[in-house]
């Protein structure tokens, strides 16, 4: 077993350079299925496991995929396949998302349901309405859902109950092959679903609006092959931000777009955090008392509900109480118990947590009960007094690149080791003496 290691009360120094971004490259490559002519290569892609599952998830359907240092070249120009496995679709949700290219470029597609996960029940019935809107009729049965299209997909006005960010992107996907124009009302208008429109665009598709409410998509006959550079992980860089907080220190966060970072920028400026916009990236630094705010999570441009719980490690160690809501997944309160394992003080109430700040937080054995949970666990670990042990390190490891390296450059005390080395060599001697 795995675990990461962390000694609290370094103060984080120095510079850290974001990776490509998770939520946005996963859709791009689930996108170059469309493509029927040339090759697709989409660079800085981050060496993710989300990123390894998608590929084969890819080489499953039969297409060609190469991976190389931080790049993905793909070639779809044969689809082979239009089922999706169980073993790929359990490991990762976003695989949902090679349903609207299957549909558009065969004209089929079969996938595992995918069921609850630990931030929620995450239904795709706004996925399905979208599609059933465009001609397709589904079925279901033993697991899988299958759906099909007798004609090409046709366009539709599709209004969507929640701006949820996998439908959109679903049916964007979807739109850009079928039969005259789509709009989408209610669209999710994350800088991923702006990313994914780029990158349609560039394959020759032709999508309008993207980051506001309603996109516009006029189906074109095919799409063809490109080269993109996805954007820097917004969420990646937020988690650097509230490590430089949370430890009063100073941080210069390489590649961070401020203008995807509003309401984290926003929060840390009000609880007294020093945040500076510099060129091609953010300067962070915070020094002793921070005030405790309110924060309440929304979709784009609200606060991202994947630093929620990075958020709530920083506001532990405000001075005062904080209240936390909850309003885009109905379950993502799973770290509160492993936080209370650290001397936490937080008490829920419905969708919202109140947080004691100002208790001095004690290393502790915890686990890693989703990614965004394992990420504020080590940033919490920062800042305790003693050692905490993280365990689960797969959740971590869907969303960060070498975030112990990374933590380590800037002077953290860190490090990851699996159990047969720890029991060779006690890990509080050999890290840290
Ligand atoms: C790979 C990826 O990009 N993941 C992100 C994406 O997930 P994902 O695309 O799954 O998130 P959604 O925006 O779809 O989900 C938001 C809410 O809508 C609900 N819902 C969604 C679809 C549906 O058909 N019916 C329905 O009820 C979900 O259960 C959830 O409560 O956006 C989330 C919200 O910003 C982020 O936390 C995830 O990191
Ligand atoms: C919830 C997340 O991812 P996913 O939608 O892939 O589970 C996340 O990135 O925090």
């Amino acid at each position: 077993m795995e675990k990461i290691i962390v000694q609290g009360g370094a103060r984080l120094k120095g510079r850290v350079k974001v990776h490509g971004a998770k939520n946005a490259v996963l859709p791009l490559i689930a996108a170059s299925l469309l493509a029927s002519r040339g090759d697709i290569t989409i660079l800085d892609v981050p060496m993710l496991e989300d990123v390894k599952t998608i590929t084969q998830m890819m080489k499953c359907l039969g297409v060609k995929v190469e991976l190389k240092e931080d790049q993905v070249t793909i070639n779809a120009e044969k689809v082979a396949s239009t089922e999706a496995p169980y073993e790929l679709m359990r490991k990762m949700r976003a695989s949902v998302l090679v349903m609207g290219p299957l549909l558009a470029r065969k004209k089929h597609a079969r996938i595992p349901l995918p069921g609850g996960c630990a931030i929620g029940s995450r239904p795709i019935d706004l996925h399905l309405k979208g599609f059933e809107a465009m001609g397709v009729q589904f079925e279901t049965g033993h697991g899988y859902i299958e759906g099909r299209v007798t004609d090409r997909l046709r366009g539709a006005t599709i209004y969507l109950d929640f701006p949820s960010v996998g439908a959109t992107q679903n049916i964007m996907m979807a739109a850009a092959l079928a039969e005259g124009r789509t709009v989408i009302e209610n669209a999710a208008c994350e800088p991923e679903i702006v990313d994914l429109a780029n990158f349609l665009n560039a394959m020759g598709a032709k999508v309008r609006g993207a980051g506001t409410d309603e996109i516009r998509i006029d189906g074109v006959d095919f799409l063809r092959g490109t080269e993109y550079t996805v954007i820097p992980d917004r969420i990646e860089a937020g988690t650097y931000m509230v490590a430089a907080a949370i430890t009063r220190g100073e941080v210069f966060v390489e590649g961070a777009i401020s203008d995807h970072l509003v309401p984290l920028i926003a929060k840390l400026r009000e609880m007294g955090v020093h945040v500076l916009d510099g060129e091609n990236g953010i300067h962070v630094r915070a020094e002793g008392k921070l005030k405790p705010v309110d924060v309440k999570t929304l979709p784009y441009p609200g606060f991202p509900t994947d630093i929620q719980s990075q958020m709530m490690a920083l506001l532990l160690t405000a001075d005062g109480n904080s209240l936390l809501t909850e309003t885009v997944f109905e379950n993502r309160f799973m770290h509160v118990e492993e936080f209370k394992r650290m001397n936490a003080r937080i008490k829920i109430d419905g969708r919202t947590a109140i947080i004691e700040g100002g208790h001095p937080l004690s290393g502790a054995q915890v686990k890693a009960t989703d990614l965004r949970a394992g990420a504020s666990l080590i940033l919490a670990g920062l800042v305790a007094e003693g050692t905490t042990e993280l365990t689960e390190l797969h959740h971590v490891d869907r969303g960060y690149v070498d975030i112990v390296g990374k933590l380590r450059a800037l002077g953290a005390n860190i490090t990851r080791v699996n159990v047969a080395e720890e029991e060779e060599s006690p890990v509080h001697q050999k890290t840290f003496a």
